[in-house]
């Protein structure tokens, strides 16, 4: 199972939770976050990162050059597009960037959001689906109605995101069967700052998965 933990804004944490076992790391490209990072401290952490560990930027509605020029100069492997990005835009992303991963992530308000992984599915590599908050956009802390999800599986690999922790990961997991998870609140200390022993902790409770 792919494990990604977002909003990594320093070095040393980044470095640390790839060798506890993270198979990708999350970097926030968006100015209103209090996780935002700059390219310059994208480029810092992933220096530090084995190749084997995915560095994914996470954008806005951001335009493409913009994209692109994150991409090339911070060195990322994949783009998660966390807006209100519209299908025809990850298509021409994904013609201008044939070798990055391209994850739409879907905040999910009602069950009718689910309808559109099956439009999503054709023009992007992964699916991303977190919880619906009238603020803000992502980073939440609230979880997504799991029972919701339990017959979720659209033809794309997808992250489970949305209030996760290592106290209710096995509860999660045990309700619904995503191809990765992502989290970032529940492992942290303040936005940014990642708790490692609760990294830890996470990686503990899921053992071999
Ligand atoms: O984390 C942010 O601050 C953020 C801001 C703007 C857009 C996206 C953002 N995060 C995206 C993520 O992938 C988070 O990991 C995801 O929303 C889950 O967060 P959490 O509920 O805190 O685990």
């Amino acid at each position: 199972m792919r494990i990604k933990i977002c909003g990594i804004t320093q070095p040393q944490q980044g470095k640390a939770i790839a060798d506890l076992g993270a198979t990708a790391l999350g970097f926030i490209c968006v100015t209103t976050s209090p996780r935002y990072v700059t390219i310059k401290q994208i480029q810092a952490v992933v220096e530090k990162l084995p190749s084997k560990v995915d560095s994914i930027g996470v954008f806005a509605n951001t335009p493409p050059e913009k994209i692109k020029q994150a991409v090339v100069d911070g060195g990322l492997t994949g783009v998660q597009l966390h807006g209100d990005e519209s299908p025809e835009f990850c298509q021409q992303l994904r013609e201008s960037l044939p070798e990055v991963e391209i994850i739409k992530a879907l905040r999910i308000r009602t069950a009718t959001d689910f309808d559109k992984a099956a439009v999503y599915n054709l023009f992007v590599d992964t699916l991303l689906l977190d919880a619906y908050h009238p603020q803000q956009l992502g980073g939440t802390g609230k979880t997504l109605d799991w029972q919701l999800l339990q017959n979720f599986q659209p033809s794309r690999p997808w992250f489970l995101a949305g209030g996760l922790t290592p106290d209710n990961i096995l509860e999660a997991l045990s309700q619904v069967k995503p191809t990765g998870i992502d989290l970032s609140s529940g492992v942290e200390r303040a936005p940014g700052d990642k708790d490692l022993q609760k990294v830890a902790q996470l990686f503990e409770k899921l053992g071999n998965r």
